[in-house]
């Protein structure tokens, strides 16, 4: 398997580096030539400047580079996925695809290897996921994952060939329910940004988190996921992670809407575009997911913190298995 990286930001990097340190060559493409120069000459990248990359990793901006490889992990934020496939479907026909975003493409409303298949069917698409940081997955500390695939051969030659002896990949064949947890975790990780930011406490957060993981388990089992994949690590385990460390972007997101400060707008905060998507989804199929929705608002800016938490708690009361 020649394993290809696109995108040298943190999560893609990360990736490289504990492949690489496994004994596998790795081709990291990044698209700006300048930048990967400077990756070439300094063997680090600018998401992660504490980390120097090892031999193993070949930064690269020609695509032709990318190409040449049979399976690609596709490190780029979940809204660019859906161009890059479009306009590269012709080389890359035929490849193992593995999704490494977390997000609902906003265009088509569906998941990061749905876009995947539209726009390249001869491509074999595959999910990796679950919650890791890419500080810690590149500083090689003990992290577990999940690598979904429909196709369960491909699955199992995947799950071999990118565990690491300090990153473990349990196999799923229920992508659908992998990339939803994914996705929809960073919403309600933004809302418990919020909640703690505007001082509202951790009571108020752990609530957040419980009903807003009913709200991840009510849309995926509209869209045709199995429950077990929610309680694992793609779902209630990346969710406790995302929601509960200041590592998490997501989180930092809400921590600065909460206490009303501004946040660098060039970091990849994935929740922001998939509350609008949530709510454009549960709007479609008459699904009332009210804490995605007000993230959607607060986000928009319609809403302030302390509106959308109030707005939360006071909603008609109801019985807890709803
Ligand atoms: N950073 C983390 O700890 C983790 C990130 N992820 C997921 O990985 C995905 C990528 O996140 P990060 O690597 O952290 O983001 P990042 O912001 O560090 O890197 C994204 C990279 O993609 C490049 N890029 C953006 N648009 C592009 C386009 N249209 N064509 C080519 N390159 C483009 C950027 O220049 C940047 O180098 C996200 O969906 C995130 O949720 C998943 C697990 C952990
Ligand atoms: O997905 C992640 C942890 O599993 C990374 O979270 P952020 O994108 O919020 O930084």
């Amino acid at each position: 398997m020649r394993i290809g990286i696109a995108g040298a930001g943190a999560f893609g990097t990360a990736l490289a580096v504990t492949l690489a340190q496994a004994g596998q060559a790795v081709t990291l493409w990044a698209r700006d030539a300048e930048a990967v120069g400077e990756i070439r000459r300094t063997r680090r990248v600018e998401r992660l400047p504490e980390i120097e990359l090892p031999e193993g990793i070949e930064p690269v901006s020609a695509l032709s580079s990318l190409f040449s490889c049979d399976t690609i992990l596709m490190a780029l934020p979940a809204q660019a996925t859906r161009g890059f496939v479009a306009e590269h479907a012709a080389p890359l026909a035929g490849k193992v695809l593995v999704a490494c975003a977390k997000g609902i493409d906003l265009h088509s409303l569906t998941g990061q290897t749905a876009i995947i298949a539209k726009a390249v069917p001869s491509a074999t698409p595959a999910l990796l996921t679950g919650p890791s940081f890419a500080a810690d997955i590149a500083r090689g500390l003990p992290t577990a994952l999940t690598l979904a695939c429909a196709d369960e051969a491909c699955g199992a030659a995947l799950q071999q060939a990118l565990s690491t002896p300090t990153l473990r990949l349990y196999r799923s064949a229920d992508v659908i329910g992998a990339e939803l947890g994914g996705a929809l975790k960073n919403v309600i990780a933004i809302a418990c940004g919020a909640c703690i930011g505007a001082g509202l406490g951790d009571s108020a957060r752990a609530a957040l988190m419980t009903r807003g993981f009913a709200e991840m388990q009510r849309l995926a089992a509209a869209l045709g996921a199995r429950p077990e994949t929610l309680m694992g690590l793609s779902g209630f385990g990346d969710l406790v992670l995302t929601c509960s460390s200041e590592l998490s972007r997501n989180y930092r997101y809400g921590l600065a809407l909460g206490r009303g400060e501004t946040f660098d707008s060039h970091m990849t905060v994935e929740g922001a575009a998939t509350a609008r998507a949530v709510t454009d989804l549960a709007a479609a199929r008459g699904l009332d997911l009210p804490i995605s929705a007000v993230t959607a608002r607060m986000v928009a800016g319609d809403l302030t913190p302390l509106q959308a938490l109030d707005a939360l708690i006071n909603r008609p009361l109801k019985e807890e298995r709803e």
